[in-house]
């Protein structure tokens, strides 16, 4: 079981919004990190069909996923950030309308509906309107229609959104758990939502792949760069360029910051642990709020 992505490109008015991209998935998850507009949704989309990119290929166990259209739409399940859903629907009555668009007896989506319904903590909603449903109600029903054909490739794209924290773990757990024997890409900008559960992460930044492997590796690209210790409040606002905030706190009058510097950046900084949000930091500079605690 294999998808590759082979030099894949789109290109808005000659702008390249992903570039080049090359790699190649097995069964597990892959955390998919990257600032917003790094290019996720459109490199999700074109694996999910729906843009054809200005050049490279996708292949699914070595086939072009075009050339594959039906048999490959019957293993992928793909949760797009905004999603249509039918208002006057009930949650069910839109399950059960997508089980039959993807070609699932009444039996195995009632079977699959149920399970992932009680999953996602919206069975008390099965049958109430969507239109009566909040954002993370929605959020949820997405997710289920993504899962609902078992899929063998599933596209989530920021699946996190609107959920409130045990939501989150239950999901987490609930993938973990699929994991073993599907390709799941879960693309996000929040570190926490894929620490601990991807086998795998994958930044990329500017449509290009910056990096991509276990956590573990990646993090040994910022090992003995992350630091802690006391500072003012005018130093934390005029950091040096060479010195990246990760975050900072308060403990009484004495301001702690948590930086990435090659060098240690103070005589009384302490080094510390490399965590994810330290390296995703670290490719995204710019990013940083130096109001941010
Ligand atoms: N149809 C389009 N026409 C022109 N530009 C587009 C189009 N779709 C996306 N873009 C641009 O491509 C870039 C990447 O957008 P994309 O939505 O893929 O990023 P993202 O990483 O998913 O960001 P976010 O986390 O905000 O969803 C952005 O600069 C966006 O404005």
């Amino acid at each position: 079981m294999e998808l590759t992505l082979e030099n894949v490109t789109m290109q808005f008015k000659k702008k390249s919004v992903v570039d080049g991209f090359t790699i190649t998935l097995h069964p597990g998850i892959y955390g998919f990190l990257g600032a917003n507009g790094a290019g996720k949704t459109t490199l999700m989309r074109i694996i999910a069909t729906l843009l054809k990119p200005t050049a490279g290929t996708i292949l699914w166990d070595g086939k072009e996923i075009h050339k594959i259209r039906e048999e490959y739409l019957g293993v992928l399940g793909y949760q797009p950030q905004l999603f249509g859903h039918y208002p006057n629907f009930t949650g069910w009555e839109f399950i059960d309308y997508l089980g039959a668009v993807k070609g699932l007896s009444k039996k195995e989506t009632e079977e699959r509906g149920k399970k992932l319904f009680e999953v996602m903590d919206l069975t008390e909603a099965w049958n109430k309107k969507i239109r009566t449903y909040s954002g993370g109600m929605k959020q949820r029903l997405n997710i289920i229609q993504a899962l609902l054909n078992d899929p063998k490739i599933l596209l989530l794209d920021e699946p996190t959104a609107g959920l409130d924290p045990k939501q989150r773990l239950k999901l987490k757990n609930y993938l973990a758990s699929i994991s073993s024997n599907r390709i799941i890409l879960l693309s996000t900008h929040i570190t926490s939502d894929v620490e601990s559960i991807a086998d795998q992460i994958i930044f990329i930044k500017d449509g290009k792949l910056i990096c991509s492997g276990k956590e573990e590796k990646l993090l040994m690209e910022i090992q003995g760069k992350v630091w802690e210790y006391p500072i003012t409040e005018k130093e934390l606002l005029n950091l040096p360029s060479n010195v990246q905030l990760i975050g900072y706190h308060r403990d009484g009058v004495e301001i702690r910051a948590k930086v990435v510097s090659e060098q240690s950046p103070s005589k009384d900084a302490l080094p510390k642990a490399p965590v994810l949000e330290a390296l995703y930091l670290f490719y995204n500079p710019e990013e940083i709020d130096h109001g941010r605690k």
